[in-house]
């Protein structure tokens, strides 16, 4: 496993400027996740790094070895599609197997046969081995994909949205099974999703990138308590953070320049049967947690409330802002 290194990295596509002066460091044994919309540009990052695309701009190290000048093979790295790309006539042993047979690796069959079957085993295949790779199901061919990226040891794994075809229960195991097996192999990892939970669960480090731009890099915990603009703090939190202008709500102490108040959940205390001055307008009842819909004057808020709070539909309550955060006329975070 190595480090990667992207420096300065630009491409554009026509009139497109899909990435633009991208640095970012990702050190060995870490897993990176990029987090972007549509169109971002985290595909390109990913493609500029396996070698299937040249930048324009820029400079991409893995293990301190400008790789410029190499082929996509030369460059050590298993790139993992959002779609499954087995080899249908071959079996699951013969699809974990192929990239271990190529006559450089020099690798024994005793040893082919012991790598596949462990792989086998971290990825729960196992039981499958004898199946055409055709003859599974959706989630179980990921699992192969996944597999047969992992059986290789290459300088870094490349995903681009691995977990993306998949029901939201497979989804959710598949997660926690890549973390847990990236943190056993100790791999250098680049992820790239538009999933937040994902990013969040999954990430040693969270890269926010949108138009081409990589935003902020940090932890989870980093990203999430402390965006530095509007866009990294919409990217995060389930339901997203509410915008409201500074003389909405009381309990806010907003700095000079202040603009937008950002409010997620945890910025909002409500009370309920006193001083109201907001209007519960809907509740989405999701189980272990209801989405309150609010309404204060003529804006709409969305947070999240306990189940068991009692509160109903046109209810008043009162709503208060609780070291919420704050962005000037440009987007930008103020202290
Ligand atoms: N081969 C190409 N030719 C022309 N434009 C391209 C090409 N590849 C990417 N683009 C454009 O570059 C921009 C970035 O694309 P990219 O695939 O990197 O985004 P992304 O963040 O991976 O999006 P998604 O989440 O939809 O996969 C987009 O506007 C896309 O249309």
């Amino acid at each position: 496993m190595s480090d990667v290194v992207l420096k300065g990295l630009s491409k554009r596509f026509g009139e497109t400027q899909a990435l633009c002066d991208l640095d970012l460091a990702i050190g060995d044994g870490e897993f990176v996740v990029l987090l972007g919309p549509t169109g971002a540009g985290k595909t390109t990052t990913l493609r500029l790094i396996a070698g299937l695309e040249r930048p324009d701009k820029g400079r991409i190290e893995i293990g301190g070895r400008n790789v410029a000048g190499e082929a996509p093979a030369e460059r050590d790295v298993a790139f993992v599609f959002q779609q499954y790309s087995l080899y249908p006539h071959m079996t699951v042993y013969e699809n974990l197997a192929f990239p271990l047979r190529a006559p450089v690796r020099k690798l024994t069959h005793d040893e082919i046969d012991r790598r596949v079957r462990e792989i086998a085993r971290m990825v729960r295949i196992d039981h499958k081995l004898g199946n055409r790779s055709t003859h599974l199901s959706g989630g179980e061919m990921q699992r192969v994909a996944i597999g047969r990226a992992l059986v290789r040891r290459p300088a870094i794994y490349l995903m681009d949205e691995p977990l993306s075809s998949l029901d939201a229960k497979l989804r959710a195991e598949l997660r926690l099974e890549l973390k847990r097996i990236q943190k056993e192999l100790g791999s250098t990892l680049l992820y790239v999703t538009h999933d937040q939970v994902e990013a969040m669960t999954m990430a040693d480090r969270i890269g926010i990138v949108a138009e081409g731009r990589l935003m902020q890099v940090g932890s989870p915990r980093e990203i999430y308590g402390n965006p530095t603009n509007l866009h990294v703090a919409a990217r995060l939190g389930q339901p997203h953070i509410n915008l409201l202008p500074t003389d909405l709500l009381p309990g806010a102490n907003p700095p000079a320049g202040t603009k937008t108040i950002g409010a997620r959940t945890e910025h909002l205390d409500i009370i309920v049967g006193r001083d109201a001055n907001a209007e519960i307008d809907w509740i989405e009842h999701l189980g272990d947690q209801n989405h309150l819909h609010i309404r204060v004057r003529d804006q709409k808020l969305v947070t999240l409330a306990d189940p068991h709070l009692a509160i109903k539909r046109g209810d008043r309550i009162n709503l208060t802002l609780r070291d919420p955060l704050y962005f000037d006329a440009g987007g930008r975070r103020l202290a």
